[in-house]
C-alpha cells in the first residue's frame, strides 16, 4: 500500500495539488480524472516523487517514509511508469526496450555490457503477456501507436513493480487500441496484485475500467469512489460541461497476436 498524508504540491507559489490524504491499495485500478490542469498529473508524479510533496508524506509498505534518496530510489525501482508518448528507444528492438525494465536491478558498470539470459527471459515472458513476443526482434519504431504502447507496458512490467503509473496512456490512441491497452493494465492488476493509478480524460473509459475513480478539480480531491457511484452531473462537473458521460460500448479486448517461442527469441539476431 502507498499512502500520501496530507500532501501539497508547489509550483513557485502556485499549489498545484492542495493537502491531500489518499491510500492506494495493491491490485486496485485507480483511474484520476478532471479538467485539464486539475492536478491529476501532479499527484500520479507525486506518487514516485518525480513531483517533490512541498508538505506532508508519502509511506510505501515494505519501503517506509519516502524521506530519503535510498527509500526512493527502492520504491522506483518497483515503479513502472507508462507515457502518453510511449517514451521508447526508436532505433532499437523492442526487446533492447523492455529490457530497459531491467535496469534497476543491476549496478550501471553491469548495464554496460548484455545482461544475462535471465534478464531476456523476464523481457521476453513480459511481451508474451501483451501479446508481442513475436515483435521481439523488430525495431520498436515499425509497431503501430497501440502496439508501441504495449512495449511501454511490457517495459514497466519487466521491472516487476508494486506501482505502476500511466499518465494518459491512451490519449494518442484509436478507440480500439484505447480498450485494448486499459483491459491488459487491468488485467496485469488483478492477476499481479499491482496498485495501478491512471489519468485519463474518457469518462466512458474511466467508467468502464476503474475499480475506482478519483475526480480532482483546482488541486482538490472532489471524488474518490466507484465507477457506479459517479452521476453524470458529477461527471459533467469535473469538466465543467453540460454534457454527460456516454454509455460504454460492450465490447472483449482485441485477441493477443500468435505466440513465438523463446528459444527462436533468444537465439535470433537482433536488427543493427
Ligand atoms: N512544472 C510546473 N511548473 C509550474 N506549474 C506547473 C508545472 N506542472 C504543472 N503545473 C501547473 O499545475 C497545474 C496542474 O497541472 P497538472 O499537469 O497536474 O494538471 P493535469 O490535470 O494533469 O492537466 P492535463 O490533463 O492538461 O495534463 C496546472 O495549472 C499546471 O499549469
Amino acid at each position: 500500500m502507498i499512502q500520501l498524508h496530507k500532501v501539497s504540491v508547489q509550483y513557485g507559489s502556485f499549489t498545484a495539488l492542495h493537502s491531500t490524504t489518499l491510500a492506494f491499495v495493491p491490485g486496485q485500478f485507480t483511474v484520476l480524472l478532471g479538467a485539464s490542469g486539475a492536478g491529476k498529473s501532479t499527484l500520479l508524479r507525486s506518487l514516485n516523487l518525480l513531483a517533490r510533496p512541498s508538505a506532508g508524506h508519502i509511506t510505501v509498505d515494505g519501503v517506509g517514509e519516502l524521506d530519503h534518496a535510498g527509500r526512493v530510489h527502492e520504491h522506483r525501482k518497483r515503479t513502472g511508469m507508462i507515457f502518453q508518448q510511449h517514451q521508447l528507444i526508436a532505433r532499437q528492438s523492442v526487446l533492447a526496450n523492455v529490457l530497459l525494465g531491467r535496469i534497476g536491478y543491476h549496478p550501471a558498470w553491469r548495464t554496460m555490457f548484455p545482461l544475462p539470459y535471465g534478464e531476456r527471459r523476464i523481457a521476453l515472458e513480459c511481451l508474451e503477456r501483451v501479446g508481442l513476443l513475436h515483435k521481439a526482434l523488430e525495431r520498436v519504431d515499425c509497431l503501430s501507436g497501440g502496439q508501441q504502447q504495449r512495449v511501454g507496458i511490457a517495459r514497466a512490467l519487466a521491472q516487476q513493480p508494486r506501482l505502476m503509473l500511466a499518465d494518459e496512456p491512451v490519449a494518442s490512441l484509436d478507440p480500439a487500441s484505447s480498450r485494448q491497452v486499459l483491459a491488459q493494465l487491468k488485467r496485469f492488476c488483478h492477476e499481479d496484485g499491482i496498485t495501478i493509478v491512471v489519468s485519463l480524460h474518457q469518462v466512458d473509459l474511466a467508467c468502464e475500467y476503474a475499480d475506482r475513480i478519483i475526480g480532482l478539480s483546482h488541486g482538490h480531491v472532489v471524488f474518490d469512489s466507484t465507477p457506479d457511484a459517479l452521476t453524470p452531473v458529477q461527471a459533467a462537473a469535473l469538466y465543467e460541461q453540460k454534457t454527460a458521460p456516454s454509455e460504454a460500448p460492450d465490447h472483449q479486448a482485441k485477441p493477443i497476436e500468435p505466440k513465438a517461442t523463446f528459444v527462436q527469441l533468444a537465439t535470433a539476431k537482433e536488427p543493427a
